[in-house]
């Protein structure tokens, strides 16, 4: 039989992380690996995981079963990243159940579940399901759309233009390779316009997928795994914006797409101990509004405090909270990844940051 793979996508803060350590919670038993991808090289998203204190990360054979895919965009290195290290996880005498893959919240699902027909894994694994994570709070305050006003425009000038917001195409990639979509963040959404926004993204995934409502991702585990959809047989019905030729379907080995991340960036920054995280996040949301910065993670040194401290931010909205004592033989740092949009004035970020 073969080993069932979920792939979890989702934008940068859906709450993908935060649905995993619920899942690796909650896993009753079953042997799960975990293969993360994140944009930005702080490596903040395995931290989170295993900042939780699960019981089971490493298997009997002392295995990590937190694997970490070097910083890149999943979808942009599946030959020299993603396909190595799905093999010597198939190498290993103390196989998992199932493997879920954590995407970064800029990548394309579809060229990783692609890569499932690759002859060396099709035969071993299939892509159970692609579930994935909206952030209906930000879908709310508009953060993927253009003005609809201005689209309905150009498209009735010119049908063939496709609008190009990047935020907003690889949204759209994220819903139509999904088998199931997470919305995600309820308690930051009012009911009625939870419902409007369910009924506006149903029109924009493939037939038959389901919904379900989470609240920090929320979701038994059951519902979630178990998909049965082979989505690696399934490629042609999932469109996508960023396909350079009819053939790209094709079960070749040629996994070169238009997709660039030149439209992101991402740096991080050292600061010194933080004496005042209030501050601190004051500083982070003037700088949100004035840059085109779409999420801020990392972890504090806070003098006198025996805790790290994490922060969170995804788009205006911050969370900061003490998670776990910094182990013995851990530097304290303080450090930060900053993801944005291309052209970040990464000096005034430093500047203000240290000032
Ligand atoms: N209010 C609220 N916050 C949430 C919910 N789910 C996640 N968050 C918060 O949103 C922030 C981002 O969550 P993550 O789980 O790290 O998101 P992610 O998709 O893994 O982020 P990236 O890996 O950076 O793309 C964190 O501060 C979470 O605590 C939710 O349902 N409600």
């Amino acid at each position: 039989m073969k080993i069932p793979a979920t792939v979890i996508t989702g934008f940068l803060g859906a709450g993908k992380t935060t649905l995993i350590r619920h899942l690796l919670e909650n896993a009753n038993g079953k042997k799960i690996a975990l293969v993360i991808n994140e944009f930005g090289d702080l490596g903040v998203d395995r931290e989170m995981v295993k900042g939780c204190g699960i019981a089971g990360c490493e298997d009997e054979d002392g295995n990590d079963n937190v694997i970490e895919l070097a910083n890149g965009c999943i979808c942009c290195t599946v030959a020299d990243e993603f396909l190595p290290t799905m093999e010597a996880l198939l190498e290993r005498d103390n196989l998992p159940d199932h493997i879920v893959i954590e995407t970064s919240g800029l990548a394309l699902p579809k060229p990783l579940v692609k890569a499932f027909n690759w002859p060396e894994i099709k035969t071993r694994v299939t892509v159970d399901g692609v579930v994935t994570v909206i952030d209906t709070h930000a879908v709310d305050m508009g953060r993927f759309a253009d003005d609809e006003a201005t689209i309905q425009k150009v498209r009735e000038s010119d049908e063939s233009l496709d609008h190009d917001n990047p935020l907003e195409e690889l949204f759209e990639d994220q819903l139509q390779c999904a088998d199931m979509v997470l919305l995600n963040k309820t308690d930051l959404v009012e009911a009625t316009r939870l419902t409007e926004i369910k009924s506006d993204l149903q029109a924009r995934v493939r037939d038959h997928v389901k919904f379900i409502e989470t609240d920090h991702g929320q979701v038994d585990p059951a519902i979630l795994l178990g998909l049965d959809a082979a989505a690696e047989d399934d490629l042609h019905h999932r469109h996508s914006h960023h396909e350079h030729d009819d053939h790209d379907d094709d079960d070749d080995h040629d996994h070169h797409h238009d997709h660039s991340h030149d439209e992101f960036e991402s740096f991080s920054v050292s600061l010194g101990p933080i004496a005042d995280p209030v501050d601190l996040e004051n500083k982070l949301l003037a700088l949100v509004d004035a840059h085109d910065i779409l999420r801020i993670k990392g972890f504090l040194d806070v003098p006198g405090k025996p805790m790290r401290h994490v922060v969170q931010g995804v788009g205006p909205r911050f969370q900061r909270y003490f998670d776990r004592p910094w182990a013995n033989d851990e530097p304290r740092t303080s450090q930060l990844v900053i993801i944005g949009k291309h052209g970040l004035d990464k000096t005034a970020i430093e500047e203000a940051l240290a000032s």
